[in-house]
């Protein structure tokens, strides 16, 4: 799904899709380590089907809020509703099926050293599904063509991959279940413009032809311009906006201005990127 005029800013600067829409809901979401609160009061909607751009300082708070959607670490407030589903509040069934709907690719996370690539593919499937091995290996083989890999690349170990190579097949194995949504934690970092380039590609390819909703925190400028369809910016422990490009340029904060119009970004915008044109739309 791409932005529409039905991007509206709310008085928070949070946009107001329709419900149907969302497939991932937070609300009030406060997360604290002791005396340090690091999420007060978020609120994020993510959209079925866009790529939304988790971005912000570092030490914000993105790998956080990212780790409490996937219910790795506790909140102390709030609700999230993933697929409808309050994953904190549901029993195991619902918690199973809310994760074999998922897939996730973790910044360093990196692929099990020991094993081959077609190896970890098949761990999830492994871990949820119940299918002979003869199948197992067809699914793994068809995710590895899918993520743009050659077929040896099903029996090389990680040691031997390229790092791009490596983002691929973890990449794989974060499709293995068919999931609705992928978590990309930085999926950019460590590859060189031209790889960055052509992972934002794939994904954007994965999206159109699958469907899937892409949710990835990234410092990647380029990732942020050309690939995502939306964009959620964390500052001061909250979402400070989300929407498309044009509300990030014409939003008024001191961090939001200094990254969307820094001269970084300057570099990579386009003279069409200007207020009233989406990301990727130019
Ligand atoms: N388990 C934990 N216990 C205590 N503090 C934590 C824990 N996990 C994260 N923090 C703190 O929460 C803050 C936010 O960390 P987080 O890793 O989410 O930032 P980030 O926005 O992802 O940063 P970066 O862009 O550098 O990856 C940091 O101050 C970090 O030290």
């Amino acid at each position: 799904m791409h932005p529409s005029d039905s991007d509206r800013p709310s008085p928070n600067g949070r946009a107001t899709p329709d419900d149907d829409d969302v497939i991932i809901r937070a609300t009030g979401v406060t997360v604290s380590f002791g005396e340090k609160t690091i999420l007060d009061n978020l609120d994020l909607d993510v959209r079925r089907g866009e790529i939304l751009g988790f971005v912000g300082p570092s030490g914000a708070g993105k790998s956080v809020l990212l780790r409490t959607i996937l219910g790795l670490n506790p909140k102390q407030a709030g609700t999230i509703e993933i697929l409808g589903t309050d994953y904190e509040r549901a029993n195991d069934a619902e918690r199973l099926a809310v994760e074999r709907r998922w897939g996730v690719l973790f910044q360093h996370g990196a692929l099990f050293s020991s094993l081959t690539v077609l190896e970890n593919i098949q761990v999830p499937m492994r871990e949820y599904l119940d299918l002979s091995p003869g199948l197992m290996e067809e699914l793994a083989r068809l995710k590895i063509d899918l993520v743009g890999l050659a077929p040896d690349a099903a029996d090389k170990f990680p040691s031997e991959l390229s790092g791009g190579m490596i983002k691929r097949a973890a990449l794989a194995r974060a499709l293995a279940l068919d999931p609705d949504i992928v978590f990309l934690d930085e999926p950019t970092s460590g590859l060189d413009p031209i790889g960055a380039a052509d992972f934002d590609q794939l994904i954007m390819t994965l999206r159109d032809t699958l469907g899937l909703t892409v949710y990835m925190v990234t410092h990647d400028l380029d990732s942020l311009f050309q690939a995502c369809d939306r964009i959620a910016v964390l500052g001061e422990r909250k979402v400070l906006v989300e929407g498309p490009l044009s509300m990030m340029l014409e939003f008024d904060h001191p961090w939001v201005h200094s990254y969307f119009r820094g001269k970084r970004a300057r570099t990579i915008v386009q003279p069409t990127q200007t207020a009233n044109a989406p990301v990727g739309a130019a």
